[in-house]
């Protein structure tokens, strides 16, 4: 056999000499590209109780843009982060209760629910030194969807689909994954980093933001402050609807029966995707590149240039991507960009961050600007992903946590809308895709060129 037959440039010249699908044969044929409508809104693919996104009004059939919002059952979520400011209490496992089963608990309601979330942090006997220590990845979320996986092998009831198993496995899955992503983030920095790791145990009675920062940190010391910050972007994380990528993926693998720990970990492979929750690494990188080639961060020109030069993919990773800019759903604003823009100022400049700060907030005003002169007039607006690397940066944490704290925010939501696909959907997802390619005649090996 040649090595011509063995290498990858063959085998990709044989790909595309084979393959082409023309760009412009999804709108000739009506194909739903993305599952988006013409005018840029999500196909209608399911009913769901949980959350609602809220991005634009629908006026005399025309998507017109408004401020976003985001409404956790019925809830909208800057009510909830009021709350927890006024009250000056921990609330993400609050919100999770909300997602889960639809109430706001009653004060005994959620003192159980954080005793039994508590009790479900640990791990089984062994998991970290067999399927961690022995097991360690580069990735954290590669790490993460590995062991959800893993777990599947310590459940005695993995395979069954009742309300009340699926419960248990959830309850169980929401507390244990922030000790998981410790752990293989402590495993990862002694492995791949040649640092020290720490394992340290878990205080009683402390909130899951509070758990993190403790666990992380080599001296286990934290302010309420930055607990706090974290418990808010917990909350603000925790669902968005049934349509974004990962909750879908995690509903497309619970319609087809199977069970919790592929559902949630195909959850956890969708949201590493730079376009989806892995963007809070990605703005961060595009971040330290415009500090490394803008002058003056003062001059609107000059980083509006910039940003034309990501579009144009001269600049950045060269996708063409600013990212933390644009959203499927929302036009004018995204409601958790808003709220972690205003947390993340004054921490912003009492600690140094200022530019960080200051070149984000003109990412967000300029561009869309830059992106009326490039691709016309679109609305777009700052998502989630803009200004949460920067909140993580300041609280101390490594880049290697930040796409995973999302994952460790949103498995409520998974969590949820996979009850709600077992429970109600009750349905295959099954679209369809239209062939293509061109009939070939079989022609057997000997009579083959
Ligand atoms: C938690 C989250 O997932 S929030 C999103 C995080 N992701 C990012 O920040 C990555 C950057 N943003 C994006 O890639 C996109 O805005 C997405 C993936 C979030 C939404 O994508 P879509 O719903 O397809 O966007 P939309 O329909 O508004 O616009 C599509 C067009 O605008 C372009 N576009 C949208 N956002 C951007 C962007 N930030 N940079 C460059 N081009 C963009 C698309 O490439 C596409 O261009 P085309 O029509 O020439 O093919
Ligand atoms: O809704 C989306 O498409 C993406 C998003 O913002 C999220 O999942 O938080």
């Amino acid at each position: 056999m040649s090595d011509k037959l063995h290498s990858l440039e063959y085998l990709c010249e044989e790909y595309l000499k084979n393959n082409y699908i023309d760009p412009e044969m999804s709108e000739k044929l009506g194909v739903k590209r993305g599952l988006r409508n013409p005018d840029g809104t999500g196909v209608l693919a399911g009913l769901t109780n949980v959350c609602d996104v809220v991005g634009y009004d629908m006026i005399d059939g025309v998507r017109t843009p408004r401020d976003g919002q985001l409404i956790y059952r019925g809830i909208d979520v800057q009510d909830i982060v009021k709350a927890a400011y006024a009250e000056d209490r921990f609330i993400f496992e609050e919100v999770i209760w909300l997602l889960l089963f639809g109430s706001l608990p009653t004060a005994e309601e959620l003192a159980d629910f954080k005793v039994t979330m508590e009790e479900s942090r640990g791990l089984p006997e062994n998991f970290v030194e067999d399927m961690i220590i022995k097991a360690p990845s580069p990735n954290i979320m590669n790490k993460m969807q590995r062991s959800v996986l893993a777990l599947y092998s310590y459940d005695d009831d993995a395979e069954i689909q009742t309300l009340k198993n699926i419960l248990r496995q959830s309850v169980v899955l929401i507390s244990s994954l922030p000790t998981i992503m410790v752990n293989a983030y402590q495993v990862k920095r002694r492995v791949y980093d040649k640092k020290s790791m720490y394992f340290h145990m878990p205080k009683p009675g402390q909130s899951t933001a509070e758990h993190i920062l403790r666990t992380y940190r080599a001296d286990r010391k934290f302010t309420h402050e930055e607990a706090k910050l974290l418990d808010l972007c917990m909350v603000l994380h925790a669902d968005h609807g049934g349509g974004n990528n990962s909750t879908f993926a995690c509903r497309v693998l619970s319609s087809t029966g199977t069970d919790t720990y592929s559902a949630i970990a195909a959850g956890i492979g969708s949201l590493k995707g730079p376009k989806h929750g892995g963007a809070n690494i990605k703005v961060m990188e595009m971040l330290d590149d415009i500090k490394a080639n803008v002058r003056d961060y003062d001059d609107d020109t000059e980083i509006k240039e910039y940003l034309r030069r990501l579009i144009r993919k001269q600049a950045g990773d060269r996708s063409g991507l600013i990212y933390g800019i644009g959203h499927a759903v929302y036009t004018k604003s995204d409601p958790r960009a808003v709220i972690l823009r205003t947390n993340a100022e004054h921490l912003a400049y009492e600690q140094g961050f200022g530019d960080d700060f200051k070149l984000l907030c003109a990412v967000e005003r300029l561009a869309p600007q830059v992106f009326a002169e490039e691709k016309g007039n679109k609305n777009v607006c700052a998502n989630v992903d803009l200004y949460s690397g920067l909140i993580y940066r300041m609280l101390g944490l490594s880049v290697d946590l930040y796409t995973p704290l999302f994952a460790i925010s949103r498995i409520p939501g998974w969590c949820a809308h996979r009850i709600e696909e077992v429970v109600f959907a009750n349905r295959i997802i099954r679209p369809a895709y239209k062939y293509l390619g061109v009939r070939q005649r079989y022609v057997s090996l000997e009579d083959r060129r």
